[in-house]
């Protein structure tokens, strides 16, 4: 048969289809018509051996996006790219990143322990009901998931559990981050893009592995936490003099997890009741900090009797009272902060990091930090030869250099922070000689040397001097005592 003649077979087979079906539609009773198309159908199901789910991107009576649908198009945007012909393309991270999910009405391969299912995008248009001389057009898009009957077990169980599980983590590693901080009971936020790393984090090797290696095996942890009970939380107390490394540290753990972080201002904070606000809009997958706690928060209980006093010399000066209501002070107490850390409320709805931070860990309250609470205790130090070597290859891309003989031997005897260190190291010229930066910090180095060596012959001429007079002190008292005794007989 000729293609034209072939043509218009086709056409004339389609055409009595459709007078057929509108024949059907118009004489046969409205019950009638549906208890064919219901037998129809398991007819059809009977015969084909596949079985479908849909997806669609709006679900419940509010049409709230639904998040198995965002879930599902991120877990695909992978073998989209490399399977569909026709993709669209969104810019996610602050336009540094670009997602690919396939366009509608396209079709990609998937496999699973060895079974092999399809799925398809797809969209409903429906026309809104309101006159308009522009027609709204509601889109109503989907995913159809098909697999054999015969997998319906794996599919349905494992199978969809993995790609929602895949596809939220791809979510959270395209997502931007975001750093809170709390004005009183509000949250704010900007965008966090910290560039630290623990790659340029200047510590002890063994020390960072140990501590990315805790981080990460909490992040993984969702089952072990659920098996044993407890809430999917972990805390770290951070201490050690200003300009070690704290909140740099914070930032690259925050990168490391890709966690967001609430910077909390304890000091901002009015009340226990406050604090649990906060706490609660705190969202999954979260550092919540709170730096130099021996600073935010009076952690001997001394606040309420000073608040206490204060109030009283207000009651004696009213124009004193006037000015410390308008500097409203915090009235978060220990316990309150104690259920914040171990509080019901703390662990809700996914895991998050409780960081502290402080210059002077001996003022802090035991309670506070016992095991269990700040789980691991992390302190960040003066800056050794190996912490030295990173700072040296971030700041100036030195692997090795003869001066780093004299710096292991200063860094042995002189205490300098890797932020001084680090100060140092920066170029400050455009060409930036690495050698004049090795030799300011030499010539630093010695300074701190000297100053330390001076500071310690005073200490110990001091503490000789202060031997001396208690000696001075005792014979004064034992020569009185025996002059007491001679005059007594
Ligand atoms: N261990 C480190 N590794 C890399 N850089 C560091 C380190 N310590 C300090 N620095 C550098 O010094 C600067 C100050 O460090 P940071 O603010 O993290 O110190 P800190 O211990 O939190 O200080 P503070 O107690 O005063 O808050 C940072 O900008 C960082 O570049």
């Amino acid at each position: 048969m000729f293609p034209r003649d072939m043509i218009a077979h086709l056409g004339s087979i389609a055409a009595s289809l459709m007078f057929i079906w509108a024949v059907f539609q118009q004489y046969f009773p409205y019950q009638f018509r549906s208890y064919i198309e219901k037998y129809s159908q398991r007819l059809v199901s009977f015969v084909y051996p596949y079985i479908q789910i849909t997806f669609n991107e709006f679900t419940g009576e509010r049409l709230m996006r639904s998040e198995a649908y965002s879930a599902i198009e991120n877990y695909l945007s992978s073998t989209s790219s490399l399977q569909a012909k026709r993709l669209k393309a969104d810019i996610v991270k602050n336009n540094q990143s670009l997602v690919l999910s396939m366009d509608d009405h396209e079709e990609v391969a998937d496999e699973f322990r060895g079974v092999k299912l399809w799925w398809a995008s797809g969209k409903h248009i429906a026309k809104t009901q309101s006159f308009s001389l522009y027609p709204v057009t509601d889109e109503k898009r989907f995913y159809k998931l098909t697999f054999h009957k015969r997998h319906r077990d794996i599919i349905v169980g494992p199978y969809l559990k993995h790609v929602l599980k895949e596809g939220r983590a791809i979510k959270v590693r395209n997502r931007q981050r975001k750093l809170y901080t709390n004005n009183g009971s509000m949250w704010s936020h900007v965008v966090f893009e910290h560039p630290a790393t623990f790659q340029t984090l200047a510590i002890e090797p063994d020390k960072k592995k140990e501590i990315m290696e805790d981080l990460t095996t909490f992040s993984k942890a969702e089952e072990f936490y659920s098996r044993i009970g407890r809430a999917w939380k972990r805390g770290y107390l951070l201490y050690g003099p200003p300009g070690t490394g704290k909140s740099t540290m914070i930032a690259a753990m925050a990168n490391l997890l890709g966690y967001d972080i609430y910077d909390l201002e304890l000091t901002a904070v009015k009340d226990n009741t406050e604090l649990r606000k906060l706490l609660i809009e705190t969202s999954s997958k979260s550092i919540i900090v709170i730096e130099d706690i021996d600073c935010s928060l009076d952690l001997t209980g001394q606040r309420k009797k000073k608040n206490e006093k204060e109030e009283q010399e207000d009651m004696k000066d009213p124009r004193q009272k006037l000015t410390k209501e308008d500097h409203k002070i915090s009235q978060v107490t220990l316990s309150g902060l104690l259920n914040f850390i171990d509080g019901l409320w703390s662990a809700c709805g996914g895991e998050r990091l409780i960081v502290f931070t402080t210059n002077f860990v001996e003022k802090l309250d035991p309670a506070l930090i016992r095991k269990g609470r700040m789980d691991k205790h992390i302190e960040l130090s003066y800056c050794g030869f190996e912490a030295f070597k990173v700072l040296a290859k971030n700041y100036q891309k030195l692997e090795s250099h003869n001066l780093y003989s004299r710096i292991q031997e200063l860094l042995a005897e002189a205490r300098m922070t890797p932020a001084e260190v680090a100060e140092h190291l920066m170029p400050k010229t455009a060409s930036g000689d690495p050698e004049t930066c090795l030799e300011s910090l030499i010539q630093a180095l010695e300074s701190a040397k000297e100053e330390a060596r001076l500071k310690a012959e005073k200490e110990a001429e001091d503490k000789e001097l202060s031997g001396q007079e208690e000696t001075t002190e005792i014979q004064v008292l034992v020569d009185k005592n025996v002059r007491d005794e001679n005059s007594v007989h």
